[in-house]
């Protein structure tokens, strides 16, 4: 066969094959000195969880307190009937103990089949040496029987000389007894009955967690797939914890959405059943399961119940506790709260947690305003410099006051600081916990706490808006708002407000809607739900979201005597009440006191000069209304934002035409 030379004409391509990049994986090499020291990987804990916090010790002591107690009670109720079975089994034991012996002595049981078939066969060679067998290893055996008892024999004469007590004898006896029934009684009959009935949970198990994660239908194909790290399944707090690694790139999100089905897999009440995102990666699972439901466990003793007791908003305190009965903590100052839920869910209550908190920082002025109406912070109105109750005029006038009060203090105190900020007293333009404590600073903190808000902004239009722009002026200002409702719709809540408050709680809510309007859109589908919790029986617990660990949170809820306490304590803190009570502010007509205004020949103004003569007619209601403010007042009028000439230069403002025709339309409304 001859080759060819192939020919190519002028246009040929020589295309490379391409080229093969170096060994993604580096190779396998021996570890050396320097890459054991550097090793960072997290160390086994030496102390179990359970054993860490002063909450978990006491939760397990309490559990095997009252497991303990439970097992004894049960046990010395059926006491007598263990008596009869003790001595009807015991004399069985003892005659099957001693033939035993004897028979292991007299080697009579090992080859017996062996020399029973010589006999049955008629071969005396064998059986004569099967049984020289025997009786060599029975020698030998009787030997060390013979040693036994002669032992025992010294031992009691022993404690008979060296005087043991008639309690001793009689413990032997018992344990004897006791042993000797144990051999006697029949293989499918204890002595005892079981206490716990095959159904009750007891033990989290990794075949019981693999099996419901396998069930729940989300990827998870095989029970070996997941994987438990170090150190796998272990008591924590009231119950057990399973960490897990979920196969592939499934996420944790995709198991918190099934909790029901989780709950429903470990045939288990979902309040029983806390799943949450690892703290690895997101595809890792923390698993708690109560040895209860959480709706049946009690609530570690509160912090702040403590006879010297004193808070600071600005650090972190307690005010609830998580579903493994650990103390949550918050710090108020820079904040606001919403909590949500429907009636019953124990919102005034968890308000309360929030508003002790407050009350035991003797720096803090207290405002407090309840719509519902029937006192549930009545017993802490002494220590507030504004307090209204009811769902009056009167009180939603309070409550709007309360608001507009805010906004002028901002105002006030956006000017303070600003001089501190000058004499290097507030670096970040904030208020400092320096300047809070700090006498005269007029910088003191303010919690305002509006219950059942719903209720104000329905009966008074715009007092939602002013909320609103408080709620975000006042954060750092050291304004602080708590607010409580039962976002029933949009208008009741609105959603700017939600929106300016990062620290939410929702109690128990019927459905995704609330959920979502509470904690905002898309939490039900993380797994951050209310409408787990029943109202009443479930009333406290709630979602938290904006804190620290968001996940549940069940308020603290003190018995009357210690909440009493809590707040002569507080009382004895302050020594009187901290701020002054807002003025009542007469409803003004904006729209009137803006044409009131205008001077003669002027064809309009810049909002900024119309808020400073608003101010200056009525300081009372005016003084906080900046440019923007009175702009977005007047809007609701249909006052429109236009050039106003001023000088030589145009500026935004209010035409007198406009501010007339607002009045015009106005009027024909009336009409
Ligand atoms: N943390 C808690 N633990 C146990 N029970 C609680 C807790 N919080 C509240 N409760 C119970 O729930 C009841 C209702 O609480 P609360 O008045 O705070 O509910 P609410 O949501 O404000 O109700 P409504 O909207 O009807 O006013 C209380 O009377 C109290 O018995």
């Amino acid at each position: 066969m001859t080759t060819l030379p192939m020919e190519y004409d002028d246009e040929r391509h020589v295309i490379e094959a391409d080229q093969r990049g170096g060994p993604v994986d580096a190779p396998d090499r021996k570890a050396t000195f320097a890459d054991v020291v550097s090793r960072d990987e997290q160390t086994r804990p030496i102390v179990p969880a359970v054993l860490r916090s002063p909450e978990g010790r006491r939760a397990l002591v309490r559990w095997s307190a009252r497991y303990g107690a439970n097992r004894a009670l049960y046990h010395v109720t059926r006491s007598p009937k263990y008596g009869v079975k003790v001595a009807a089994y015991a004399p069985r034991g003892m005659w099957r103990a001693g033939t035993a012996v004897l028979w292991w002595a007299a080697g009579g049981r090992e080859n017996f089949h062996l020399r029973q078939e010589a006999a049955n066969k008629n071969d005396p060679h064998t059986w004569q040496s099967l049984n020289r067998t025997r009786a060599k290893e029975s020698s030998a055996r009787w030997w060390v029987v013979g040693a036994g008892l002669v032992l025992l024999l010294a031992a009691l004469i022993g404690a008979e000389l060296a005087g043991m007590p008639p309690v001793g004898w009689w413990a032997a006896v018992v344990g004897m007894v006791l042993v000797a029934a144990r051999l006697g009684r029949p293989a499918d009959k204890p002595i005892v009955d079981r206490v716990t009935t095959g159904q009750r949970f007891t033990k989290l198990t990794a075949e019981m967690v693999r099996n419901a994660v396998v069930a729940l239908s989300i990827g998870v194909k095989e029970p070996g797939q997941l994987t438990f790290p170090p150190p796998g399944i272990h008591k924590d707090g009231p119950g057990w914890l399973a960490r897990f690694n979920l196969p592939g790139a499934i996420v944790a999100t995709t198991l918190l959405e099934k909790r029901d089905n989780l709950a429903a897999a470990l045939r288990l009440p979902v309040d029983q059943v806390w799943p949450e995102v690892g703290p690895d990666h997101p595809g890792q699972v923390d698993l708690w399961v109560g040895y209860q439901p959480s709706s049946k466990m009690g609530q570690p003793r509160w912090a702040l119940a403590a006879d010297n007791a004193r808070t600071s908003v600005f650090e972190a305190q307690p005010f609830a506790t998580d579903a493994r009965q650990r103390p949550l903590s918050t710090v108020l100052f820079a904040r606001n709260f919403l909590i949500g839920g429907q009636p019953g869910s124990g919102k005034s209550y968890a308000a309360r947690t929030l508003l002790t908190i407050a009350m035991l920082d003797p720096t803090v002025e207290l405002k407090v305003a309840e719509f519902k109406g029937v006192g549930d912070f009545l017993d802490m109105s002494p220590l507030c410099s504004t307090y209204v109750v009811g769902v009056d005029d009167e009180a939603f006038e309070t409550g709007s006051d309360i608001i507009t009060w805010a906004l002028a203090e901002c105002e006030r105190r956006g000017k303070r600081i600003l001089e501190a900020k000058k004499r290097g007293e507030a670096p970040e333009g904030k208020v400092t916990p320096e300047l809070a404590a700090k006498r005269g600073s007029g910088l003191h903190p303010v919690f305002i706490l509006l219950d059942e808000v719903h209720e104000l902004f329905a009966a008074v239009p715009g007092a939602a808006a002013a909320c609103e722009r408080a709620i975000k002026r006042g954060r750092a200002l050291g304004i602080i708002f708590c607010l409580a409702t039962q976002i029933p719709d949009k208008d009741s809540l609105p959603p700017n407000i939600t929106r300016c408050i990062t620290t939410r709680w929702c109690l128990s809510v019927l459905g995704q809607v609330e959920n979502d309007m509470i904690l905002g859109t898309g939490a039900y589908k993380r797994g951050f739900t209310g409408t787990v919790y029943r109202p009443g029986v479930d009333a406290g617990w709630g979602v938290m979201v904006g804190v620290d660990k968001p996940g549940s949170a069940r308020s603290f809820f003190p018995k009357p005597e210690v909440t009493a306490a809590i707040v002569a304590r507080a009382g004895q803190l302050r020594g009187q009440v901290v701020g002054e009570d807002v003025e009542r502010v007469e409803a003004r007509d904006m729209l009137a006191d803006a044409r009131a205004v205008l001077r003669p020949g002027e064809a309009g103004v810049p909002w900024a000069v119309l808020a400073e003569r608003l101010a200056e007619l009525a300081p009372e209601m005016y003084a906080g209304y900046t440019a923007d403010m009175v702009r977005e007042s007047l809007a609701r009028y249909g006052v429109d934002s236009m050039d106003v000439k001023v000088g030589r230069k145009n500026l935004k403002g209010a035409r007198r035409t406009s501010l007339d025709a607002a009045q015009q339309r106005r009027e024909i409304e009336a009409e």
